[in-house]
């Protein structure tokens, strides 16, 4: 199952430097793992904003569910989610 994943990060306003930037380290570090695992596909920057727009391929919802709680940044974080499949007209086969 295909999902577009909409991330936007909103860090409390009374962290220091030092926390944020512990958890950016964290959150890299957990992303990538997924990232490594080929289910986690795609991880994009909206421009302009401290958002992102991640294509995960995952067995189930509770799988997706795993991977995205599984981020330091989640209760941080406003998720949107989007399931998708193929289009009936879509001509390129191979983006996955
Ligand atoms: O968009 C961000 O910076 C938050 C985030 C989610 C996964 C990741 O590596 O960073």
């Amino acid at each position: 199952m295909i999902y577009v994943v909409e991330m936007d990060v909103r860090l409390p306003d009374t962290w220091d430097e030092d926390k944020v930037k512990s958890f950016m380290e964290r959150e890299r570090e957990t992303s990538q793992k997924w990232q490594k695992t080929g289910k986690w596909k795609y991880l994009w920057r909206v421009a302009g904003r401290y958002s992102n727009i991640s294509v995960l391929d995952v067995e189930s919802p509770d799988e997706l569910h795993e991977i995205l709680s599984s981020l330091p940044l989640f209760p941080y974080m406003d998720i949107k989610v989007t399931g998708i499949c193929r289009h009936p007209n879509a001509i390129n086969e191979n983006l996955l």
